[in-house]
């Protein structure tokens, strides 16, 4: 496989259209093989367009996308089910299935390892219904990942977790890292600064930086991608990022 080589996901020129309107204007990124990637921008800027066109989720009006080195349009739909893990930002469930069953939909058994780092034991017999949305998160995540694909995708994993889930889940993100390139759409900078190898700011549908999290979370960068002013606070060696009055 040429995944040492070619880096794991790459966009050139990608552009996305609704309508007549343009969501991503010849958007050019790529990140590696191996890695915890963030993404991050305002509402609206176009983050899960860009997961979404990543994996064929959404179509591209110009511009090519490859996975692993292949473009996209020449995979066969098993093949790409096997490579990626997706996590979209809704996961609602239309049948209202135990957790075993929702996991059982999952393209490979997850390990033990796997469930008790999700802390889904105690819940494997629940109807989804009856999960709060973190339970529910978890579960997700532990169907997504279960068949160790080498490229994970997750649209704001976070947002409905706790502050020592937060941490739990990026831990666990960073230890797909190892050997997956695990892009994330995140909201949370500071768990952006202090988890992810690199990040990409975007704003209006462009990548306004990428690169290491300290050079692109900056204060000047951010507040001209969120359109009003956010203050980095340098704690050692943790960022923290607030909106000024
Ligand atoms: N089908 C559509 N038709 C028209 N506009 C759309 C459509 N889908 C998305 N958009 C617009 O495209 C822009 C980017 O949406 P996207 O969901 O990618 O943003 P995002 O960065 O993920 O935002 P958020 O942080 O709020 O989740 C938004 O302004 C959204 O309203």
């Amino acid at each position: 496989m040429e995944t040492t080589t070619c880096p794991a996901l790459a966009v050139q020129g990608l552009q996305v259209r609704a309508g007549a309107r343009t969501l991503l204007h010849g958007i050019d990124a790529s990140w590696p093989a191996r890695g915890l990637f963030a993404l991050v921008g305002a509402n609206g800027a176009g983050k899960s367009t860009l997961l979404q066109a990543l994996i064929g989720l959404r179509p591209a009006h110009a511009g090519e996308v490859r996975l692993l080195g292949r473009p996209l349009a020449g995979w066969k739909p098993r093949a790409l089910a096997q490579a990626i893990g997706y996590l979209p930002q809704q996961t609602h469930s239309h049948w209202d299935l135990t957790v075993d069953e929702l996991l059982q939909l999952a393209l490979a058994p997850p390990s033990a390892a796997l469930i008790e780092a999700c802390e889904l034991g105690p819940l494997r017999q629940r109807r989804l219904h009856t999960l709060s949305g973190g339970e529910a998160a978890r579960a997700a995540l532990a169907r997504a990942i279960a068949h160790r694909p080498p490229l994970l995708l997750a649209d704001e994993p976070a947002a409905h977790l706790d502050l020592p889930h937060q941490h739990q889940l990026m831990r666990l993100l960073r230890a797909c890292a190892a050997d997956a390139a695990v892009l994330v759409v995140l909201h949370d900078l500071h768990l952006a600064a202090r988890y992810c190898d690199e990040v990409t700011l975007l704003a209006e549908g462009r990548v306004m930086a990428a690169g290491h999290p300290d050079e692109v979370l900056r204060s000047a960068s951010l507040s001209q991608a969120y359109g009003s002013a956010v203050v980095r606070c340098d704690l050692g060696r943790q960022r923290f990022f607030t909106a000024e009055d």
